[in-house]
């Protein structure tokens, strides 16, 4: 059996006027996250751990921010995506952890339904997908919530 790891990183701007979407999750907040898709730089910060791991360029290669196709995207379209792309070069996800920077909302509510929707889009068993939040303790653009940053990292395996 052949093993890998990766690494993902993430931030979006907050913006009000948009919803906001993290791990696949709608929350009732005031602004929601800048970009292209629906920003959702939880499950932006997965999709590039998992490709890391496999080797392959990073999801801006694979859903280009000049691509109409990706407006306002679901990015768990996207992790499914990016999971279709490795196991079409014979690499499944053995489990993904990530860490979620950002000073509101309070994610620990919600938890429970991000990892599920997490483990959906990956095909992985729940437990295989942790999930933590901090804030950034008020420091930097984080802590003021002028934005939201992820971190992740996946293993993936080759039979
Ligand atoms: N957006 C967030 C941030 C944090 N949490 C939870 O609160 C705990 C304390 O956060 P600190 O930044 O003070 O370490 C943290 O362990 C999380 O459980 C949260 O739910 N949402
Ligand atoms: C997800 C994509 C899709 O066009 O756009 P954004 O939502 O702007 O997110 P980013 O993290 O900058 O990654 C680039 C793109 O792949």
């Amino acid at each position: 059996m052949n093993f890998r790891i990766g690494h993902g990183y993430d931030i979006h701007r907050t913006i009000a006027g948009r919803p906001l979407v993290l791990g696949g999750v709608q929350f009732d907040a005031p602004f929601g996250l800048d970009g292209h898709s629906d920003a959702d730089a939880l499950t932006h910060a997965i999709c590039d751990a998992l490709l890391g791991a496999a080797g392959l360029p990073d999801i801006g290669h694979f859903f280009p921010n000049t691509d109409p196709q990706w407006k306002n995207a679901d990015s768990q379209v996207l992790l499914q995506r990016v999971v279709a792309a490795l196991h079409e070069r014979g690499w499944s996800p053995v489990n993904v952890d990530a860490t979620l920077i950002a000073e509101k909302p309070k994610i620990a509510p919600r938890l429970a339904e991000m990892k599920a929707a997490l483990a959906r889009s990956t095909g992985l068993p729940v437990d295989a997908v942790g999930l933590k939040a901090t804030t950034n303790e008020g420091s930097d653009d984080i802590g003021r919530g002028l934005a939201i940053a992820a971190h992740a990292v996946a293993l993936i395996r080759k039979a």
